[in-house]
């Protein structure tokens, strides 16, 4: 990670950390065509202007995934360098208050053990929060 990056836009995106009764989580699949391909991360997407975090997280779980969000928690965030741009990710934890997950708009939704998380490809920017996630 760099502390420079001076020209790069910074893009804000939220993200959702959602577990069920049993301790599973629940990620989306990017798609074949998208930055990070086929990369599973945590449902999400950007915040687009004039939205709070948290609005804009209640609206991506809607349109990707289906499902209604409540109890939003700040749980972790990172700020991490790609190529052409600077993400800076708040991972907000919150539970589903109505509606079953459905890959809407990802490639795949699905709800994943906890010891099957690191086989899995994240997004560089990630690994922080699959660290804290699994030391908890
Ligand atoms: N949702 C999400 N995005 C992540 C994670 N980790 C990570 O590096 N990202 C990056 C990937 C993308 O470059 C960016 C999210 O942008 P996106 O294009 O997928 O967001 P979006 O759903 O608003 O997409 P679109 O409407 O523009 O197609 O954040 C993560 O855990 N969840």
């Amino acid at each position: 990670m760099s502390a420079g990056g001076a020209g790069k836009p910074l893009l804000l995106v939220s993200a959702a950390l959602i577990e069920d009764a049993a301790g599973r989580v629940l990620l989306t699949q990017r798609k074949p065509r998208a930055h990070l391909p086929l990369c599973w991360e945590f449902p999400g997407g950007k915040v687009e202007a004039g939205e709070t975090p948290e609005a804009a997280l209640m609206r991506e779980m809607r349109e990707e995934v289906g499902i209604e969000i409540a109890d939003l928690k700040p749980w972790r965030f990172v700020s991490h360098d790609y190529a052409t741009f600077h993400l800076l990710m708040p991972l907000f934890s919150c539970r589903i208050a109505s509606g079953e997950p459905q890959a809407l708009d990802v490639h795949a939704v699905a709800w994943f053990e906890r010891d099957q998380l690191r086989a899995l490809d994240w997004p560089p920017a990630d690994e922080p929060l699959l660290e804290a996630l699994l030391a908890q």
